[in-house]
């Protein structure tokens, strides 16, 4: 069984835990075959090979259990998407290890893989967070409305986007250690407004009006210890015309939206490498989620 994971945008601006994108590239390809041991080989970036370390076969045990099934299985990962980088690298490994077990077992239940595919993001990030594994799976834009039971809003979008992707690695665990517990009521209420807003543009496709909706005031402020180049660089991708731009994820990954999405991404480099940090963008489109395949 072959199962091709996309990575993704989590919390599209104020859609903390809540929303997400899938993109069409980059993937991690997860192959997996029954075998009487329990192997992991990865090929691409550099991630464990220890079962109990890597997230595809942590979730992919973790199926196991749940269906008490005694079965060990051989696993190669092609992991075409950068750790801690903000684009769902951990999440679109642990959706596919998840997932390429359940189409191996003929198992179809979504909430079951997920609730599987959110132990291995789980034992990256420290916390079961689903806007990654979510649109991974789905495609589109989703809406992560409950995880159990899984309540999933979907929004079939369709535009393109920049991503600028810098050379330093931001771990999802880190920040999200950094966030409150509490935030002011205010904020909450902006972020209310800007997400609702931002349904709304997505519903119309007005991709102008949605990328001026992408601020937030529930994540981002606390994280710019983390990432102090983003106003800069954020600056930048306004300057050279973008509509909106955002964090990935809990970053180091942006993204933009507008018309001329080359100048966009090389005015967000540019605005990096004043900041002494290498970085490359690409332009990708909205995915469609998860494919699988027999081979
Ligand atoms: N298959 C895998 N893909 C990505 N990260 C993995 C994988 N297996 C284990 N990890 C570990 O998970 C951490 C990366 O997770 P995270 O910080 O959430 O990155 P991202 O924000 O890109 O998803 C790293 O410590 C990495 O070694
Ligand atoms: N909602 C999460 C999303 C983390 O995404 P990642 O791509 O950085 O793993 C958060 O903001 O912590």
């Amino acid at each position: 069984m072959k199962v091709s994971a996309p990575a993704t945008i989590a919390n599209f601006g104020p859609g903390f835990d809540v929303f997400g994108l899938c993109l069409d590239e980059p993937r991690d390809v997860i192959k997996v075959k029954e075998s009487d041991e329990v192997m992991v080989e990865v090929e691409g970036f550099n991630v464990p090979e220890d079962p109990e370390k890597n997230v595809a076969s942590i979730s992919a045990l973790a199926l196991l259990k749940m269906l008490k099934a005694e079965m060990g299985f051989r696993m190669k990962i092609i992991k075409g998407i950068r750790p801690k980088s903000g684009l769902g690298s951990s999440g679109a490994s642990a959706l596919g290890g998840a997932l390429a077990l359940a189409k191996l077992l003929g198992v179809e239940n979504r909430e079951l893989i997920i609730k599987a595919a959110l132990e291995g993001e789980k034992a990256a990030s420290g916390s079961a967070h689903g806007d990654n594994i979510v649109p991974s799976l789905f495609g589109g834009f989703t809406i992560l409305k409950s995880l159990s039971p899984l309540e999933v809003f979907k929004l079939d979008v369709s535009f393109k986007l920049v991503i600028v992707l810098p050379k330093v690695e931001v771990s999802t665990k880190r920040a999200r250690a950094v966030l409150p517990r509490y935030v002011p009521l205010s904020d909450a209420v902006r972020n209310l407004a800007l997400a609702s807003a931002l349904i709304s543009a997505l519903k119309e496709g007005d991709i102008e009006k949605a990328g001026k909706l992408l601020d937030d005031y529930l994540a981002i402020p606390y994280r710019k210890p983390l990432i102090p180049w983003f106003d800069n660089v954020r600056r930048a991708a306004l300057e050279s015309g973008a509509y909106g731009v955002s964090l990935s994820g809990s970053g180091p990954a942006m993204f933009a939206l507008g018309e001329d999405l080359g100048d966009i991404g090389k005015a967000m480099v540019e605005a990096f490498e004043n900041e002494g940090i290498g970085a490359e963008y690409f332009i990708t489109k909205v995915g469609g989620g998860a494919k699988c395949s027999d081979v």
